[in-house]
């Protein structure tokens, strides 16, 4: 007897979701080679059914998010956003539904209470797409390093800052036009203030460094500035200086088991141009983790863009489904 498809919700098909939905229908014949079940797109929730949505078949446009939640397998959420982003997990998770998102807000403010939740309920909550996009960092501090003791992390985790700070260093591009230019290529957030004022980067750092850690790490414990003070003088002080200015997350551990302190911060930083966080060029993103054993190791990758994330979304699909 052939296994029943998996039927996967797809919670929003903007610059992510609709990366995602051409992979899942393009792609279905590799995803049911690697898990055995054949993959279904049981529909699409947007806000606006009316704007054609090109490569989606019109018939799975839904604004009723919640009825599609309520007949699916997988619940892949990519709408962003706290509400209802947050509600509609939630009725997933408490049907026993596995969710995977790309929403590091959601994750960062509301993280260990939905992981709870899908603990009760014996389902999975999988997030790899939300920070650092296309580089599976999180499956490299949670999983490939569980044996080994991480001290710090730090790096360049959002794209589309790293776009425009670069636009402005090497192409002598305007800062305004630079941010223009990134809200087109779909790297900046719906509210682009997240990405300028450091507090996409803020969430990417917490969701490494609970991961890291274990610690309850928020949003508050984030020393974080971001670019949007930043002015042509900094920017000519800094190429005077020979450095090149890059929006640096970062996160440290001191202590041991039971007296651990962690520390979180969000700023910007004039680097030597051969620093390797100096080597981030447009949208790439640059993590560098230290450990205990394993030294040093460097991460680099896209940091942003639709069928990036949906690479990373895709794998997480894939990883619940076969953990049936
Ligand atoms: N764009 C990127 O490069 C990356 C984005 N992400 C995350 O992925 C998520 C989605 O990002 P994008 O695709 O860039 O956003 P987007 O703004 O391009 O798309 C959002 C989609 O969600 C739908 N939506 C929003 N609110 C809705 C509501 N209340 N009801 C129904 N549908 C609703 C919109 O209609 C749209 O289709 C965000 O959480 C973002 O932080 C993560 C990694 C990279
Ligand atoms: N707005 C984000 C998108 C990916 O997470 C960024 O610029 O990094």
């Amino acid at each position: 007897m052939t296994a029943p498809p998996v039927r996967i919700a797809l919670l929003g098909a903007g610059t992510v979701g609709a990366a995602v939905a051409r992979r899942l229908v393009g792609r279905a014949d590799l995803y049911e080679r690697r898990t055995g079940r054949r993959f279904e797109l049981a529909g699409v929730a947007v806000r606006d059914t009316a704007r054609p949505r090109e490569g989606i078949d019109p018939s799975l446009i839904t604004d009723d998010a919640e009825t599609l939640v309520d007949r699916a397998d997988v619940v892949v959420e990519v709408m962003g956003g706290i509400q209802p982003a947050r509600a509609l997990v939630e009725r997933a998770l408490r049907r026993g539904v596995p969710v995977v998102t790309a929403n590091k807000q959601l994750i960062a403010q509301h993280g260990p209470a939905l992981h709870a939740l899908a603990d009760e309920h014996g389902t999975s909550l999988e997030y790899e797409g939300a920070v650092v996009a296309a580089v599976p960092v999180l499956s490299v501090v949670r999983e490939a390093l569980a044996g080994d003791v991480v001290t710090a992390i730090s790096g360049v985790v959002n794209g589309s800052t790293n776009f425009v700070l670069d636009l402005v260093a090497r192409r002598g591009v305007p800062f305004e036009e630079a941010v223009r230019q990134a809200g087109e290529l779909g790297y900046l957030e719906a509210d682009p203030t997240e990405d300028l004022e450091g507090l996409d980067a803020a969430a990417k750092i917490v969701i490494l460094a609970r991961a890291a850690w274990g610690v309850p790490v928020t949003l508050e414990d984030v020393q974080r500035r971001g670019i949007a003070d930043l002015t042509d003088e900094d920017f000519r002080q800094a190429a005077g200086a020979g450095t090149v200015i890059k929006l640096v997350a970062s996160a440290w551990c001191r202590g041991s088991a039971g007296h651990r302190r962690v520390e979180v911060a969000v700023r910007p930083v004039a680097l030597p141009q051969d620093d390797p966080l100096a080597q981030a060029r447009e949208s790439a993103n640059v993590l560098i983790i230290e450990a205990e054993s394993a030294g040093t190791l460097r991460l680099q990758g896209a940091g942003a863009g639709g069928d990036e994330t949906a690479s990373a979304v895709l794998g997480d699909i894939v990883r619940v489904v076969r953990r049936g």
